[in-house]
């Protein structure tokens, strides 16, 4: 692939054009915001010179509900050879697609697993698809040559190509992400009109929980809209769990003993299957959590004290397996949890706290 036109330079149209042109593609950039343009070709994400004849791939990062229109304007210029989308929903886009008599052939929906809670092209990274998860669905009528085109793309950007039906895509993506988008919301709402005294004990917990609950309100009410139906599947799901919680936070202190104990046991189980839940998500792949242990450190907040703490850490021989940095709020100090082997664990913990690190 030698050139490409990226239409909507935000974090992720901008990502795919830091990856690209790292990779010495030719990329032109496009937006309706001129300044959003402008920003990602100060960031030597490419060029808003147009191309001057057809490009061989158009990266259409819109938000979904633009796909369709953005695809058949585009499609109408002769832009590209190929089309690709990088929206987090692929139903719509498929089916507007069609409605907009746009052409499908040279056309594939595309959704990359990766992402920041963060808008707009200063929020683009290069490494940003490194070794995570790009979904392909290409419809049946969709070309070999333009199916390719995107496997091309996704390895240029070092992801991890899987093809998978639209509608599969869809289902998947309400459980993983977009029902987790909308708790977080709505966990984060909670906190809107809370009293400040409550607000200053916050800690790492919620702000984990609620990260993502600061993305662009305008994209997700149109990702949510786009997957309405899977994700009112698995809230309506959520809802018989919180439903049960509640129930057994209201019994946990019954006067039935028989009643206590249920309750109680109930909270454990739920509390267990979280754990559960969470184990299939977290750590290195092949890497089974069971064989791993948490070792933490503090390191001053200061430019390359991350660097020379890994540098020492890997002196000792052990090997950094995950990394997880909080930043305490008010202190120029922050700490590090270093996820390493069982076995080397407790060396690493006498290191750092006999002053190693
Ligand atoms: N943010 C994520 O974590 C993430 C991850 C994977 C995929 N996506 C998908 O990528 C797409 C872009 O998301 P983002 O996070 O980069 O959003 P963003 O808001 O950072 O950027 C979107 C850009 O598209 C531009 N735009 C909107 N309509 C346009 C049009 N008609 N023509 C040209 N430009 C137009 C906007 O001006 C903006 O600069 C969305 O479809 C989103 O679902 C997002
Ligand atoms: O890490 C985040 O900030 C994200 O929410 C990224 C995330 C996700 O849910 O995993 C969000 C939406 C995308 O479509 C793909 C990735």
């Amino acid at each position: 692939m030698r050139t490409t036109t990226v239409i909507g330079t935000g974090a992720i149209g901008t990502s795919v054009a830091l990856a690209l042109t790292r990779r010495g593609v030719g990329v032109h950039l496009e937006d309706v915001d001129r300044t959003a343009a402008k920003t990602a070709e100060a960031m030597g994400a490419g060029t808003l010179a147009p191309p001057d004849r057809q490009v061989d791939l158009a990266v259409l990062a819109v938000p979904p509900a633009h796909v369709g229109s953005v695809l058949a304007r585009v499609q109408g210029r002769g832009l590209a050879r190929a089309y690709v989308d990088v929206a987090s929903v692929k139903k719509v886009p498929h089916d507007d697609v069609r409605a907009m008599r746009a052409d499908p052939v040279s056309y594939i929906g595309s959704h990359p697993l990766a992402g920041t809670e963060r808008s707009g092209p200063l929020a683009g990274r290069a490494d940003l698809f490194e070794g995570r998860p790009w979904v392909l669905t290409p419809s049946e009528v969709t070309g070999q040559g333009v199916l390719n085109r995107a496997l091309e793309l996704v390895a240029l950007c070092d992801g991890m190509p899987v093809v998978m039906d639209a509608d599969v895509h869809d289902h998947a993506v309400a459980l993983i992400s977009h029902a987790p988008h909308l708790i977080s919301s709505l966990l984060a709402a909670r906190l809107a009109d809370a009293s400040e005294d409550s607000i200053r004990l916050s800690g790492q917990g919620v702000a984990d929980v609620t990260r993502i609950a600061a993305g662009d309100a305008r994209l997700w009410g149109d990702i949510l809209r786009s997957n309405a139906g899977a994700v009112a599947d698995v809230l309506e799901m959520f809802a018989t769990d919180l439903d049960q919680a509640v129930d057994a936070l209201r019994t946990v202190s019954d006067t039935d003993p028989a009643k206590r104990r249920r309750a109680a046991e109930r909270l454990d189980e739920l509390l267990r299957e979280g754990i559960r839940g969470r184990s299939r998500i977290t750590g290195k792949p092949g890497t089974r959590r069971t064989e791993l242990a948490t070792v933490s450190t503090t390191i001053s907040d200061e430019p390359g004290a991350l660097a020379e703490l890994f540098a020492s850490v890997g002196e000792i021989g052990v090997n950094i397996e995950d990394i997880r940095i909080e930043h305490a709020r008010d202190r120029a100090r922050g700490v590090v949890e270093l996820v390493v082997r069982k076995d080397s664990a407790a060396e690493l913990s006498r290191w750092l706290n006999t002053g190693g690190g």
